[in-house]
């Protein structure tokens, strides 16, 4: 008799630290274990966050770091910030494990979890403490203090999903990139191209190591991913876990990446900022990465390039609509035909109803789409897809002088930016003329010093308070007259125009308008160039559909 092994497909879920915090329980007993019925599962936490992100646990490390750089005279608000994170963690797993429905069995593994806790804490503190008496921690010593958020994180994850009955374990990748590169990391990573895509494949072989190792428990892997060289919060910035959840995707050749938010998806805007804005079924990788530079920070603009080359499909779901349909990226238009994404387990239950767009209708519509021959991103749309806003920009204007040639002004100009690491978003430019939408500077010595710098070429005027609007769509170089519709909508809105930037990338049209009408702008684009009614206009007419998209 001949006996066929099934293996289950691997499945890769992210859950961000907001929605850790809120929504431990439905996680947990519901949506985890649901889809490890039919998944080899793999878990990637952030650290938890209460409410806010900016009140989380990776903002408290940050101002422990802060207290520790400030000296001893910052000693006891250092010692008080390390007790909020430890009790902050404690009042999570006390909620857990003392909900009504939990069978009182696991006394034991809560025991050793809020010893487990408390310990961490407790060496934070003292290694902060040593640092405070010399007022400075390195780059990779700042990484160290990070790391805590995600190892806390994941220890209270693991527990609480073994005490309900589904055995997981957690996996710390804090050392993961010494384990990889050994003691030569930095002529190694030098070697791989400077932290380039190599990098990451390099470490997603190391990870698929330690995954392996959980045998039949589910890996719960810390999203912070590694002490770095330069240090991950400067190499790779906040967000840092979808990045990794990407790099475990790739370690196992998941079927698909799930992130978990506390959104449906990618919408036509940001629907906290747009009511109207409608839920997008798909997207294509090209656009989610445009949108994500530009202000939609819906996901690390690094995780893309990972499960592009690994053909892996992203998606983005809700936890509070867990049975929702979400947003998928296909990792290139050509594939969303022939990648079939994972159908969420049923039952899965939804614990609100009260976030815009609706799954039950999203997943109606997408099998209509695919019923009627529309193949998710190979769908060509007629309208652009979205509209994003960035905010915190500067325009810097120079005018150069006579004497400088242009042929080097631009050089100088860019040589400059970089000496004084300040990011450009947008660049035009005339013969003697550029004109550069860039990044408010943390710092603003190092505007003064950048404005003193081009001063040497020529006039400089620095424009504060403005936003970039971005505007994405698949092909949208050849939706003819898209520009002069958005350029249109905006005049219609009496809305000034700093600068323009169309044709560095073939879906992407930016414009610099003030920080003040930024909300207007993008409101105006979305109704008259996507198309999308106001709110006020959907109550006061029939629309179809509304989520079609
Ligand atoms: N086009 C967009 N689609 C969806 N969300 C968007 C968009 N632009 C901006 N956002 C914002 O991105 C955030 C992403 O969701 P959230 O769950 O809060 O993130 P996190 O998991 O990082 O805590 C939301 O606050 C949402 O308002
Ligand atoms: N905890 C880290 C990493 C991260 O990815 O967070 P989140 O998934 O909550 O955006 C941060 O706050 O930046």
């Amino acid at each position: 008799m001949v006996t066929t092994v099934v293996t289950k497909p691997w499945l890769v879920q992210k859950y961000g630290g907001t929605s850790l915090g809120k929504l431990l329980d439905n996680i947990c007993c519901s949506i985890i274990p649901q889809y490890a019925m039919g998944h080899n599962l793999i878990v990637v936490c952030s650290a938890l966050s209460g409410t806010l992100k900016a009140s989380g646990t990776t903002s408290l490390l940050l101002q422990c770091i802060a207290f520790a750089e400030l000296g001893v005279d910052a000693q006891k608000r250092l010692i008080d910030l390390v007790d909020l994170i430890r009790d902050n963690h404690l009042h999570v797993l006390e909620a857990f494990a003392s909900a009504p429905t939990r069978v009182a069995t696991h006394t034991q593994l809560y025991e050793d979890t809020v010893a487990g806790v408390k310990r961490e804490c407790e060496g934070l503190k003292r290694f902060l403490l040593a640092a405070q008496i010399v007022g400075e921690l390195s780059p990779r010593s700042k990484d160290r203090v990070i790391a805590l958020g995600e190892k806390l994180a994941c220890m209270i994850v693991a527990a609480c999903l073994t005490s309900v009955g589904t055995p997981a374990k957690p996996v710390f990748l804090d050392n993961i990139i010494s384990s990889a590169f050994g003691s030569s990391i930095h002529d190694q990573v030098a070697a791989l191209e400077r932290l380039g895509p190599k990098f990451y494949h390099v470490l997603a072989g190391q990870i698929s190591g330690e995954i392996r190792q959980c045998g039949q428990e589910i890996p719960i892997v810390t999203g912070f991913f590694g002490i770095m060289p330069d240090s991950l919060l400067q190499t790779v910035g906040r967000g840092y876990s979808d990045l990794c959840a990407a790099m475990c995707a790739v370690a196992v050749g998941a079927e698909e990446l799930q992130i978990w938010k506390e959104v449906d998806g990618i919408f036509t805007a940001d629907p906290r900022k747009v009511p109207s804005a409608r839920l997008l079924s798909t997207v294509t990788a090209e656009e989610a990465t445009e949108l994500t530079y530009y202000g939609s920070e819906v996901i690390h603009p690094l995780t893309m390039d990972q499960i592009s080359d690994a053909c892996i499909p992203l998606r983005l779901k809700n936890v509070f609509k867990p049975s929702g349909h979400g947003t998928i990226i296909y990792p290139s238009a050509d594939d969303s035909a022939s990648i079939s994404p994972i159908t969420p387990p049923s039952p899965l239950s939804d614990s609100s109803e009260g976030l815009e767009g609706s799954s039950r209708a999203t997943t109606a519509i997408s099998s209509f789409m695919l019923k009627n021959g529309y193949h998710g991103a190979q769908q060509e749309r007629r309208k652009p897809t979205a509209v994003t806003v960035k905010d915190d920009i500067l325009l810097i204007n120079v005018v150069c002088n006579r004497h400088i040639k242009s042929q080097g002004f631009l050089t100088q100009v860019f040589d400059r930016l970089e000496r004084n690491k300040i990011g450009v978003d947008l660049v035009t430019t005339s013969e003697r003329h550029v004109s550069l939408a860039v990044q408010s500077p943390g710092d603003p010595s190092a505007l003064l010093r950048l404005k003193e710098d081009f001063e040497r070429f020529g006039q400089v005027a620095i424009s504060p308070n403005m936003a970039i609007v971005t505007v994405v769509g698949h092909k949208m170089r050849n939706m003819t007259g898209v520009s002069n519709e958005i350029l249109s909508a905006l005049a219609s809105a009496k809305i000034s125009i700093y600068l323009t930037s169309q044709g560095a990338s073939k879906i992407n049209i930016s414009l610099v308008v003030g920080a003040d009408d930024a909300l207007a702008a993008m409101s105006a684009i979305h109704s008259e160039v996507l198309k999308i009614p106001t709110h006020r206009e959907q109550e006061n007419r029939f629309i179809p559909g509304p989520w079609l998209y």
